[in-house]
């Protein structure tokens, strides 16, 4: 891709992966993404931040070669390969370069990459001069990993913040803010940072001192309002007030239920989002639970367990830990379930309280559907809290 020019002598020289549709083998990816990396030309030296995935290295390299770059930093922010994966082959082109990063992301690279290289270590604060401008580095611990860091071009006030901030989206006008772009940076937090919101909202606070007029993250469009996305992120790390169902059904009678219950919770002016985990992105799910407070988990009774696919889900929420306060378990079962206990060991890692459960023997008649509209009621006051 040819290089372009986000600032004076400040280039994108990312690549866009259009057809990419998972990450990671787990995060869903509706746009594509691209892995965005920036040249930064300087009096007296040049400093490439992130390279790319090394499928795309050749691409890159291109890049780099048309623009007869002479790179004499690279500057890794985050270890992880969607970002460092090139640094090998640029190292066999500028075997003088040095690679900069934090301890933890030196120690990283050598592990992860097996290299050898010129490797420097900075520390939070630490800068280093281009000749005319300066690149100074702010460590940002668990956005995303340990050993995270951003950069800060002073003077123009461009922040390449490498995994914050960003968004899976492949787009030509890395410059344009797409009006689904807040959807995708939050679906990319709710994969990302939601497991680490406290880590995040003190790192947000950390980089919220300095003058932005740019934010140039790893991955989606540079960010050319960052007031936009820091507002947004100061919402997501601070909780929900909403109610997501996670449910599913093999011959309808749990559906009955959620149908009552999401009616229900309508008629009481409460934010409700039923979620069909079997047949729905699991990304979808997982991103309504950045705004949620209260979990319904609504399954039929399988070998008197959770469906598998409730399970997994529950699996993904234990790991990513939302903001969530309450839980509340539904469902039909034919003669015997557990499974409300097998919610609770499935969600042991979240610090919440239960709600009464609703379990009904076959398909719920009136008297069961008003234990269904209680529930709603207990959410009802719980949310309001
Ligand atoms: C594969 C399979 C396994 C089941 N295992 C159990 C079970 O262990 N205990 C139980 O009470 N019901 C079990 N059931 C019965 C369902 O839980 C029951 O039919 C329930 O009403 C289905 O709810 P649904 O209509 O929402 O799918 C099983 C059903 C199927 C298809």
């Amino acid at each position: 891709m040819t290089a372009k020019r986000i600032a004076d002598g400040v280039y994108y020289t990312g690549t866009i992966d259009w057809d990419r549709r998972t990450f990671d083998e787990l995060v869903t990816l509706p746009r594509g993404t691209s892995y965005n990396s920036y040249l930064i030309s300087g009096t007296s030296a040049t400093a490439l931040i992130d390279t790319t995935e090394p499928s795309r290295a050749a691409e890159l390299l291109r890049t780099l070669e048309e623009m007869d770059a002479d790179i004499k930093y690279i500057v890794s922010q985050h270890a992880e390969q969607d970002h460092s994966g090139t640094i090998p082959e640029l190292l066999e082109i500028y075997p003088e370069a040095e690679v900069i990063g934090t301890p933890a992301c030196i120690e990283l690279l050598q592990e992860l990459l097996r290299i050898n290289g010129n490797f420097r270590e900075v520390k939070d604060g630490e800068s280093i001069s281009l000749g005319d401008r300066t690149l100074r580095f702010i460590v940002t611990p668990w956005v995303h990993w340990p050993d995270t860091m951003v950069t800060y071009l002073e003077g123009d006030g461009i922040l390449f913040t490498c995994d914050f901030f960003g968004s899976h989206i492949a787009t030509s006008d890395i410059m344009e803010t797409p009006d689904d772009f807040l959807r995708e940076a939050k679906r990319y937090y709710a994969h990302i940072m939601m497991p680490f919101s406290q880590m995040v909202a003190s790192n947000l606070r950390k980089i919220s001192e300095l003058e932005v007029s740019m934010m140039a993250p790893s991955h989606g469009p540079v960010i050319s309002e960052p007031g936009l996305i820091m507002d947004a992120y100061d919402t997501w790390t601070s909780g929900g007030e909403g109610v997501v169902i996670a449910y599913t059904t093999m011959h309808g009678s749990t559906r009955v239920m959620v149908e009552r219950l999401t009616e229900k919770l309508m008629e009481l002016d409460v934010s409700v989002r039923p979620v069909n985990v079997a047949e729905h992105d699991t990304g979808e799910f997982l991103t309504e639970l950045v705004d949620a407070s209260v979990l319904v988990v609504a399954s039929p009774t399988v070998l008197t367990r959770p469906h598998p696919a409730i399970a997994s889900v529950l699996y993904l929420v234990n790991a990513l830990r939302p903001p969530l306060r309450h839980v509340a378990v539904m469902g039909s079962y034919g003669w015997g379930s557990l499974i409300e206990s097998e919610v609770r060991k499935l969600l042991s890692n979240l610090n919440v309280e239960y709600l009464e459960s609703v379990l009904v023997k076959g398909l719920p008649v009136e008297e069961d559907l008003q234990r269904v509209d209680e529930l709603a009621m207990k959410i009802k006051g719980v949310n309001e809290w």
